[in-house]
């Protein structure tokens, strides 16, 4: 696996939407959070914060919004440093670290205009609000009367109030169905889309693979890769599978089409039916197989470029963490 590419290096906090060095977070009680972790995050686009649980996603919005404060490190918000510049630049930011409650015998509008006149927004700002998240048609539910999923983008629609540059989305689609998985997603591309930054907390792959353009990978609360998602789900990924199909049989020897490829300098492993070829780091060219292999008289059915998914990625870079905690022992 590639290292990590150095974003930070020569660019001024103020460039990032989000920027740390060095944070450490103990609780008291012993959990060492955040050991250290830096964090660069690109102003504009969709960007995955992405770990197994318990590898510190959570403490690491908490601290960004000056709702815990770390032990050590710095770190900057929209240029600012925290904590000291957080109210120059809170209301420039909409956050969902919690589920956030309404008023169930509410209408899902009534929900938003409270809350707008509770936060000094303007009022007209509700209506284009529920439209952003989809939820126009159910200005006038009540608000128990809405899916998980829709009271999900509610809680987005709150955080549209201010309109804000950057959003803070801790497991957005968390115990959603699919449908209400698509339609955040939705949502989050829309706010992309217009420009804006939002980091959202993840430990489905998958749904990060989808819908971020940069992700951090963290565990053990430190960060262990950062960068565009298209390459870390590129990275490793340069084998190629050939399927023999017809030309592979009796009186064809298996080691005649390994042996030319081998010969000229491939990796070759032998599954099944199908040979996967590849050259250390190097991206495999399906071509030049199938030229090699075509000299000696062996023609593939089929070949394939592999490609990693971020969850190859991120197996290979946690080692696999899923059940991992962070370190413990020690006071807070
Ligand atoms: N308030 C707290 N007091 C003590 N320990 C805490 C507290 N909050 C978090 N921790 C511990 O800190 C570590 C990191 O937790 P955190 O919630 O940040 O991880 P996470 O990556 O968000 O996990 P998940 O994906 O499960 O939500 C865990 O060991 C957790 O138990």
């Amino acid at each position: 696996m590639d290292d990590p590419p150095d974003l930070a290096k020569d660019v001024p906090a103020s460039a990032w939407a989000i920027h740390a060095r060095g944070v450490r977070k103990r609780f008291r009680g012993g959990a060492l959070a955040l050991d250290g972790l830096d964090l660069s995050i690109p102003r504009g686009g969709v960007h995955g914060l992405l770990g197994p649980n318990g590898s510190g996603k959570s403490t690491t919005m908490r601290v960004l919004l000056g709702l815990i404060r770390p032990d050590a490190g710095e770190a900057s918000l929209l240029g600012a440093p925290l904590p000291d510049g957080l109210p120059r630049v809170i209301d420039r930011v909409g956050a969902i670290i919690e589920e956030p409650r309404f008023f169930p015998s509410m209408t899902a509008a009534t929900n938003l205009t409270l809350l707008a006149r509770a936060i000094g927004a303007p009022r007209s700002r509700v209506a284009d609000a529920l439209q952003q998240v989809g939820l126009a048609q159910q200005s006038r539910t009540l608000a128990r009367g809405l899916s998980l999923g829709m009271r999900q983008r509610l809680a987005i629609a709150t955080t549209l109030l201010k309109d804000p540059d950057l959003f803070i989305f801790d497991e957005p689609t968390n115990g959603l169905d699919p449908a209400g998985i698509h339609a955040v997603r939705a949502t989050i591309q829309d706010l992309a889309t217009r420009g804006r930054t939002v980091v959202v907390s993840s430990h489905n792959l998958a749904e990060v693979q989808q819908v971020a353009d940069t992700v951090s990978i963290i565990a053990s609360g430190r960060l262990v890769w950062e960068g565009p998602v298209s390459s870390l789900v590129t990275a490793g990924a340069g084998g190629v599978r050939v399927r023999l199909g017809e030309s592979w049989g009796p009186g064809r020897p298996l080691d005649v089409g390994v042996m030319a490829l081998r010969v000229e300098g491939y990796e070759v492993a032998i599954e099944g039916e199908a040979l996967h070829v590849t050259r250390g780091d190097a991206k495999v060219d399906g071509a030049s197989v199938a030229r090699t292999l075509g000299r000696v008289d062996v023609w593939p059915s089929e070949l394939v470029q592999d490609s990693a998914t971020l969850e190859d990625a991120f197996l290979a870079l946690t080692d696999g963490a899923g059940q991992d905690m962070p370190h413990q022992g020690g006071a807070a």
